[in-house]
C-alpha cells in the first residue's frame, strides 16, 4: 500500500467518521449508553454508540459455526447446562464470581473449576480418540526404533557439564540458557553421537536450541577448505524458519559457522546470491527450497549430512508430502536425519517417508500433553448463540486480556474483518495471515513484538513455533481442525516454565475437541468462564452498529487495491517492452508437480487438517476416473499436449541438474580424510563410516562426537545416479535437438 493508504489508515479516517456522528448526535446521551460507560473501561468508552436504528441483521461476515435453528439447550460437552461438569454449590459459586467479576472488570480471577467426575465418566465412556495400539504396532515400532538401551542413560544438568566447546558454550549464556531443558539435555549427547532423532517435546520446552547446539557444535570440526553446505533445517512457515534462523545466529554468535535463509516471500535474488556462498546452515522452507534446486544455477542439497524437520508431523501432512519428497530424495542418503515436533508421531508409516536409518526415538512428554502452567478456559458458545462470537471476543479483550494476546481464526476473511471491527472498538491489532504479503506478515509480527499492538488476529499459520516474548494469553475464537492444533495455538502462551492462560470459545460441535482437552489437561487447570448475558448483548450491538462502517473500509480497501493492481500491471507492461529480450532470453521455470498434481496435493492436505483419520498421500492418489472423461476430442488433446510439455521441461531440469552435479568439485571432506593421518585400527571402521561430515571432526572422541554409520550401498547409488546421469545426458541433447526451442517459447514468462 501507498503512504496514507493502509488498512490501518482507512480504519483510523473511518473511526474519526464515525466518532464525529457520534458526538454530533450526543447532545443528550440515551440511558443505556451511559450505562454502558460506567460499566466498561478505557478504550470502549470512546466507542461509537448506536446513534441509527439497530439493525437486526448482524451480517459482519464473521465466520461462526453452527445453525442458529437448532437448538439444544443441554450440550457443552455434557448434555448439561451451562455448569456443566460442576458440583451445584461449585458452579453456582463459579457463575457468581465470574459475573461479580466481571461487573468490576477487573482481571485474572474469574475462573472455577471444570470437569468433574462426571465429564470424565462421559469422557470414556463416549468420545475417546485415543486409539488402542495393537500388538502389530507396537512389534513394527519395536523394529522401526532403535532400542532404548542405545540411549546414553546419564542426563547432564548444565551445559557445562555436556562436553561442548567454548563457543558454543559463549553463545547459550549469551541468550541466558544456563540449565538444559530435559529435551536438550536427552537430544545433544544422541545427536553428536550422530543419531537419527525422532524428538517430542511440549510446546515451548526448547527443541529448536536441542537441534542447533549439536549442529553448532559438530560443525565446529568442518574442514574449512571449501565452504559447503552441510546442514539443513526445514519449517513449515516462514515466520518460523525466519525465528529459527535468527536463534541459530545468536547461539553460534562465537563461531565462525554460517547461515542461510531460503523461504518464500523475500527476494529470490537475493537468496540465490547468499546460496552461492555456500553457508554452513540452510534453513528453509519446502517450496521455495525446490524452487532453488530446480532453478539456481549451481545449487544442489549433495553435501547436506544433517537434514532437520521442526515440527516434522506437520511436514509429514499430505500437503507438503510431495515437496518433502523430493527434497529427501536431492539430500544424500547417507545423512543424519532429525525430527521434532510437540505432537511428535511414532507413526512408522509416515516415518517410512523419510528414510530415517533406526531412529532413537526421544519423547519427553506425552503427544497430547499441553504446557505444564497453562491454564485453560472455555467459554459456552450455545448452538443458538453462534453469531455471538465477535461479541463474547470483543467483550474479553475490551475487558480483561488488554495486552498481548493471540487470537486464533479458522479463516482469513474472518481474522481480517476482526482487525476491521477492532481499529473502529480503538483495540490496536495487526493480523496475520496468508492474504497477507510477507512484508505484511513480518511488520504485524514485528509490530506484535515489539508491544506496538496489543492483539495478534492470526490464522493457525502463527500456531506452531512462534516463540514471541510474553504473550500471556492466547484465544481461541473457533475450536481448530484438530487436537494437534489446538495443542499448538494454546503452545503460544506458558512457554519455558512461564504461566499463561488460553480462552477457548467452544461452540456445540466443538464438543469432542473439548472433551480430549479437558482429559489431556491438569483438571486444576481447566476453567470455565462465564460472561454474563447483558455484556454480550451490549458488545453486540456495538458489532451491529459496525455493520455499516465495516462494509465502507472494505469497499474503499477493494478500490484501492484494484488501483495498485492497476499500477503494477501497467509497471509490469513497462518493463516489459523495455527488457523484452533480457525477460525473454531467461530460462523457464520449472516445477516439479504438474499444475494438477499440485493441486491434488494442497486438496489432500486440507483434507488431511480437516480429518486427519481421512488422511491419503497425495502422491499415491491415483485418479479414479479417466482424467480426460467427458472432454470434447480437441481439448483433451490441447491438455495431454500440454502435459507432455511439462515432463519435457522436468526432464530437461533434471537433465540441468545432473550436469551440474557433474561440474561440482568432488567432496572437500573427502579430501580432508585422504590427508588426515589415520590409525590403522581405525581404518575398518571408515570404510563403513563414509560420511562426510563426521570425517571432519578432528577429534571427535574427545568432545563424545561418534561418526555417522552409513546407510544404503554408497556406491550401488552411485552407480545408479551414474546411470540416471548418462540417461538424462542422452535426453538433454535429444531435447536441443527437437522440442528445446519449442517447449522453452511456449513456457516463456508472460
Ligand atoms: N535451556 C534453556 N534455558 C532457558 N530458556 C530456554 C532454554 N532453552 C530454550 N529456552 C527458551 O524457551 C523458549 C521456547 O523455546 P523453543 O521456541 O525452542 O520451544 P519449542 O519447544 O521449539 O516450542 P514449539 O513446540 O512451540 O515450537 C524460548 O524463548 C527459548 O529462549
Amino acid at each position: 500500500m501507498q503512504p496514507g493508504m493502509s488498512l490501518d489508515d482507512i480504519i483510523a479516517r473511518k473511526r474519526t467518521q464515525v466518532k464525529a456522528k457520534k458526538s454530533k448526535k450526543m447532545v443528550t446521551p440515551v440511558e443505556e449508553e451511559k450505562e454502558v460507560n460506567e460499566d466498561d473501561e478505557g478504550e470502549y468508552q470512546e466507542a461509537p454508540d448506536s446513534d441509527e436504528e439497530g439493525d437486526d441483521d448482524n451480517d459482519m461476515g464473521i465466520e461462526v459455526e453452527g445453525d442458529d435453528e437448532d437448538v439444544d439447550e443441554g450440550g457443552f460437552g455434557t448434555g448439561r447446562d451451562e455448569d456443566a461438569g460442576l458440583e451445584d454449590d461449585e458452579a453456582e459459586e463459579a457463575v457468581l464470581e465470574d459475573e461479580s467479576d466481571e461487573e468490576s472488570g477487573s482481571e485474572g480471577s474469574e475462573e472455577s473449576d471444570e470437569g468433574s467426575e462426571e465429564e470424565e465418566d462421559e469422557d470414556e465412556s463416549d468420545g475417546d480418540e485415543e486409539e488402542e495400539e495393537s500388538e502389530y504396532q507396537k512389534e513394527r515400532k519395536r523394529a522401526y526404533f532403535a532400542p532404548e538401551s542405545d540411549t546414553p542413560v546419564e542426563v547432564a544438568e548444565t551445559f557445562a557439564t555436556m562436553n561442548l566447546s567454548r563457543p558454543i558454550l559463549k553463545g547459550l549464556a549469551q541468550v541466558g540458557f544456563v540449565q538444559p531443558t530435559q529435551i536438550q539435555a536427552r537430544t545433544i549427547p544422541v545427536a553428536l553421537m550422530g543419531k537419527d532423532i525422532c524428538g517430542g517435546a511440549v510446546t515451548g520446552s526448547g527443541k529448536t536450541a536441542a537441534f542447533v547446539v549439536p549442529v553448532l557444535e559438530r560443525l565446529l570440526y568442518r574442514s574449512r577448505q571449501t565452504a559447503t553446505s552441510r546442514v539443513l533445517i526445514l519449517c513449515p512457515t516462514r515466520e518460523l524458519a525466519i525465528q529459527c534462523h535468527s536463534v541459530a545466529q545468536k547461539l553460534a554468535s562465537f563461531t565462525d559457522i554460517t547461515f542461510g535463509l531460503c523461504v518464500g516471500g523475500l527476494s529470490r535474488n537475493s537468496q540465490e546470491v547468499q546460496l552461492r556462498t555456500r553457508p554452513d546452515v540452510l534453513i528453509a522452507t519446502p517450496g521455495r527450497l525446490i524452487d532453488h534446486i530446480l532453478n539456481s544455477q549451481s545449487f544442489t542439497l549433495d553435501h547436506i549430512d544433517i537434514l532437520i524437520m521442526d515440527e516434522a508431523d506437520r511436514m509429514l501432512e499430505d500437503g507438503f508430502a510431495a515437496e518433502l519428497a523430493e527434497i529427501v530424495k536431492a539430500c544424500p542418503q547417507s545423512r543424519q536425519t532429525m525430527l521434532f515436533s510437540a505432537t511428535m508421531t511414532d507413526n512408522v508409516d509416515e516415518l517410512i517417508r523419510m528414510s530415517l536409518n533406526r531412529p532413537v526415538r526421544l519423547q519427553i512428554d506425552s503427544a497430547n500433553a499441553t504446557a505444564a502452567r497453562l491454564v485453560q478456559e472455555f467459554v459456552r458458545i450455545r448452538q443458538h448463540r453462534e453469531e455471538d462470537r465477535p461479541a463474547v471476543l470483543l467483550a474479553l479483550c475490551s475487558r480483561t486480556f488488554k495486552h498481548r494476546v493471540i487470537v486464533f481464526f479458522r479463516s482469513k476473511a474472518a481474522a481480517h474483518q476482526m482487525k476491521m471491527i477492532f481499529g473502529l472498538m480503538g483495540l490496536h491489532a495487526a493480523e496475520l495471515h496468508g492474504n497477507l504479503t510477507q512484508e505484511q506478515r513480518l511488520a504485524s509480527l514485528e509490530e506484535f513484538r515489539d508491544g506496538r499492538v496489543d492483539f495478534l488476529l492470526a490464522t493457525d499459520l502463527a500456531s506452531r513455533g512462534l516463540d514471541i516474548k510474553g504473550i500471556d494469553t492466547v484465544i481461541n475464537f473457533n475450536m481448530p481442525q484438530n487436537y494437534a492444533i489446538y495443542q499448538h495455538r494454546v503452545g503460544r502462551t506458558a512457554r519455558a516454565g512461564r504461566n499463561g492462560r488460553s480462552v477457548t470459545l467452544a461452540g456445540e460441535n466443538d464438543r469432542k475437541l473439548l472433551k480430549l482437552a479437558i482429559k489431556n489437561a491438569d483438571k486444576k487447570l481447566v476453567k470455565h468462564r462465564v460472561i454474563p448475558q447483558d455484556v454480550i448483548t451490549r458488545y453486540r450491538e456495538r458489532v451491529q452498529d459496525l455493520t455499516e462502517s465495516v462494509k465502507e473500509i472494505m469497499a474503499e480497501e477493494k478500490e484501492e487495491k484494484a488501483l495498485r493492481q492497476a499500477e503494477m500491471e501497467m509497471k509490469k507492461s513497462q518493463n516489459l517492452l523495455k527488457h523484452e529480450d533480457e525477460i525473454y532470453s531467461r530460462p523457464a521455470k520449472t516445477w516439479f508437480q504438474t499444475a494438477g498434481e499440485k493441486k491434488m496435493a494442497t486438496d489432500a492436505g486440507k483434507a488431511a487438517l480437516n480429518d486427519p483419520k481421512k488422511r491419503k498421500s497425495a502422491d499415491t492418489d491415483s485418479p479414479k476416473r479417466d482424467r480426460f472423461a467427458g472432454m470434447s476430442r480437441a481439448k483433451r488433446r490441447r491438455l495431454q499436449l500440454s502435459e507432455e510439455d511439462q515432463m519435457d521441461i522436468k526432464s530437461h531440469s533434471v537433465a540441468i541438474k545432473s550436469a551440474k552435479k557433474a561440474l561440482k568439485p568432488t567432496k572437500i571432506t573427502k579430501l580432508a580424510a585422504e590427508k588426515a593421518p589415520t590409525k590403522p585400527q581405525d581404518q575398518k571402521k571408515k570404510k563403513k563410516r563414509d560420511v562426510d561430515f563426521s570425517r571432519d571432526l578432528a577429534d571427535g572422541s574427545k568432545k563424545g562426537v561418534v561418526a555417522v554409520k552409513k546407510r544404503g550401498g554408497e556406491s550401488k547409488r552411485g552407480r545408479e545416479k551414474k546411470d540416471e546421469k548418462k540417461e538424462h545426458r542422452g535426453k538433454l541433447g535429444k531435447l536441443r535437438g527437437n522440442k528445446a526451442f519449442k517447449s522453452t517459447k511456449k513456457h516463456k514468462r508472460r
